[in-house]
């Protein structure tokens, strides 16, 4: 059979021309025709077994972290059923499919064009094993569901039936976790161009109306996709998983465990609305009164006391993430938390034989799930058409969603942003943030606070907490220290393993507040962060920081391999790298943070004119200068880099350059080793010039010493 075409843009090129005027068609037939190619069962998935022997879990992404850190107002509270939903779809599909035919707009058979997989030729065997290879056959079986919505919704004078609507991975998260048999960031999307425009030529611009296409171009410039779709691989588990999804419960023990931990000032949160006029009415035959607008609510820490209890009083057995089971409470977990950072209505739970499709009801922080659904044998409605209808309500609940916050806040139509950045707020919202910790306690004297970093080169103990996009932490997770400060320790080769004790005051704490993300790497994800600690005074000092998270073993071993990098040159006295203020570990198992110094921006993100080829960095003759120095100085400490590439160049706001990332540095190379990087840096600097600009890291050597093997 063949594989499935990639998703296409409306091509009108062939059908401009010869319109069938209407008349000469049988509406009727033409529409009868469309109902029966939406009634074909989709064939089922024969998905190639994976070939080596790494194992493949149902686990919860190492998102779970983050996850445990939605603001309250944004947290599941309650699951319920929604018995005629998908009657409501299969409705909303027909309401549509007969306008097409009531204003005589079938110009030909639909089987004319819909006619390429229309028999049924066995099983479907994607090319891709796992979780890819399920989203080919999902992508393969919507395709004309795809084409069809697009056309009644969108593109209703068309000639045709091509696909404007996508069904796609999200980009920006990068490749899926191929040791999971979940991936959870699937999505409907328009199609873009470069610029994260909303991508339409002239043909298309022809058919659609001047208001949906105003739509459009909002929808586009608040978010590059609609909806979540959490795909599994297909197995009696994830069966049963999906089978059981309306008997979970909501856990109780979802967040962080600290207790006593003094809360943040309450920042004011905008809280999305839900739709006024919802394309189910499922969740509008609720008892609360349709939400209004944009709606204020406060959020942040609630408890405060003397005494800050940490999670676990005994450091966990191992600080790797563990993928662990999934379980219908942790399943729906997943695929809401992703709906509430992508800001969707609609959650699809499948597993390419099982589906069952949800929504997300903000107001009353309620998800409504359908009933369960066969992919191959559900007849009423038939799969097909339940996609149509699903895609249309989706569009149709995210545009009138769009109207009920331009109305009620209309600064957000002034958005120029062209693509959403990861983490920009994924709400679209204005989220007000305080600046935290500053002057909570008044001082009474005239000295200076002493530096918040030496203060916290001291402590051991450390309550982090996320404040960015969907994240305000109902508790601050607990973190002890696992190496010592390399700036303010007297002697940081001593490796200290403080005891975790049972109690703790708020002078003991180093406060951590994540930011958004700045990178991601094959070591962890880096945020910016603020530092808070008490000084002797009882003033609170901050300092701005930046933090990397390692979560998988492989990255941590990375990670603390690092730091032991940065310790050598620490030794050395070597400056132009960032300071490190330690590692900590997260009592609760899961994920380790290394704390450093804040070195600016990358050189490829301040590269000049970046859509032209060829690499031209922007930096003075001093940085190149200092860079070279900096280099040489790492050198000497007996430390070569491997990874002297644009992304690991920073430029500072004060203009000073610095050179990060260590995890694949290695101790003690050779001399010739150094002489070939030193010069590799002098053509990129000099010359622009570079093997690979879009290179990823090379693998990691970490176990060599002496490493000269890429050469
Ligand atoms: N100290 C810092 N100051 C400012 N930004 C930083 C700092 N450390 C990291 N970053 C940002 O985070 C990105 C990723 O960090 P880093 O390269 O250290 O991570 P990694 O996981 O080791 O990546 P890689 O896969 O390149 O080895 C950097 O390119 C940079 O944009």
């Amino acid at each position: 059979m063949s594989l499935p075409a990639p998703p296409q843009k409306l091509d009108l090129t062939n059908t401009l021309s010869a319109p069938v005027p209407p008349g000469f068609l049988d509406q009727d037939a033409a529409a009868q025709q469309l109902e029966e190619i939406l009634s074909m069962p989709p064939p089922a998935l024969a998905l190639p077994m994976p070939v080596g022997d790494t194992p493949i879990r149902l686990g919860y992404p190492t998102r779970f972290f983050y996850d445990k850190h939605i603001d309250k107002s944004l947290q599941l509270r309650g699951i319920k059923p929604a018995t005629t939903f998908l009657d409501q779809l299969n409705d909303l599909a027909g309401q549509y499919l007969g306008e097409l035919r009531t204003n005589a707009q079938y110009t030909s058979m639909p089987g004319n064009s819909l006619t390429l997989r229309t028999r049924n030729t066995g099983p479907f065997k994607p090319k891709n094993t796992g979780v890819p290879g399920v989203a080919q056959y999902l992508r393969h079986c919507v395709d004309f569901s795809l084409r069809i919505s697009s056309r009644v919704f969108l593109f209703p004078r068309a000639p045709d039936w091509n696909a404007y609507l996508l069904w796609v991975r999200l980009g920006r998260e990068g490749e899926a976790d191929s040791r999971l048999a979940v991936d959870e960031i699937h999505a409907l999307a328009l199609p873009s161009t470069t610029e994260g425009k909303l991508d339409l030529d002239e043909d298309e611009l022809l058919y659609l109306s001047p208001i949906m296409h105003s739509n459009l171009e909002k929808l586009q410039s608040r978010s590059d996709s609609i909806g979540t779709w959490v795909v599994m691989t297909p197995s009696a588990k994830a069966e049963s998983l999906i089978t059981s999804l309306n008997r979970a419960t909501i856990p109780s023990d979802r967040n962080a465990g600290t207790r006593g931990f003094p809360g943040l000032p309450p920042s004011t949160r905008l809280v999305p609305p839900d739709s006024p006029e919802p394309a189910w009415s499922t969740v509008s035959s609720a008892n609360e009164p349709p939400p209004s607008g944009w709606k204020l609510q406060s959020g942040g820490a609630e408890h405060s006391s003397e005494d800050i209890l940490p999670a676990a009083t005994r450091r966990p057995r191992s600080t790797a993430f563990d993928y662990g089971e999934l379980t219908p409470e942790s399943l729906i977990q997943l695929g809401w938390a992703r709906a509430v950072e992508t800001d969707s209505s609609v959650i699809v739970f499948t597993c390419g034989t099982l589906e069952r499709i949800a929504i997300r009801h903000r107001k009353t922080q309620t998800l409504y799930l359908s009933d369960l659904i066969n992919i191959t044998q559900i007849r009423h409605p038939p799969y097909l058409k339940l996609q149509v209808g699903l895609y249309i309500a989706v569009l149709k609940d995210a545009i009138s969603r769009l109207h009920a916050s331009e109305i009620a806040s209309p600064e957000l139509r002034r958005s120029t942003r062209k693509r959403r950045a990861p983490e920009d707020d994924p709400l679209g919202n204005q989220s007000k943030r305080r600046k935290v910790g500053t002057g909570s306690v008044v001082s009474r004297t005239f000295e200076r606070p002493q530096s918040a970093i030496k203060i916290a080169g001291g402590l051991d103990f450390m309550l982090l907490y996320l404040r960015y996009g969907m994240h305000d932490s109902p508790a601050p997770a607990s973190f002890i220290r696992s190496v010592p400060c390399l700036v303010s320790a007297d002697d940081p080769e001593e490796i200290a393993r403080p005891s975790v004790k049972r109690k703790y005051t708020r002078e003991e704490c180093i406060v951590v507040i994540l930011g958004p993300k700045i990178g991601t790497g094959a070591t962890g994800i880096v945020h910016t962060a603020s530092l808070e600690v008490i000084d002797a005074q009882g003033r609170t000092v901050t300092a701005n920081i930046v933090v990397k998270t390692a979560f998988l073993a492989e990255q941590q071993e990375k990670m603390r391999h690092e730091f032991q990098v940065y310790r050598r040159l620490a030794a050395h006295k070597v400056k132009g790298v960032p300071e490190v203020y330690g590692i900590f570990d997260d009592l609760e198992g899961g994920a380790i943070i290394l704390l450093m110094s804040h070195c600016g921006s990358t050189l490829w993100d301040r590269r000049i004119d970046p859509t032209r080829p060829g690499l031209r960095l922007d930096v003075k003759p001093s940085q190149r200068t200092r860079l070279l120095a900096i280099v040489d100085a790492i050198h000497a400490a007996g430390v070569r880099h491997y990874d002297l590439r644009p992304p690991n160049l920073m430029i500072d706001d004060g203009g000073r350059a610095y050179i990060i990332d260590f995890d694949v540095a290695q101790l003690d190379p050779t001399e010739g080793g150094k002489r070939r990087e030193r010069r590799a840096l002098v053509d990129l600097l000099f010359h622009g010039s570079y093997p690979d600009f879009s290179m990823r890291s090379p693998p990691s050597t970490v176990a060599s010493t002496n490493g000269d093997s890429d050469e």
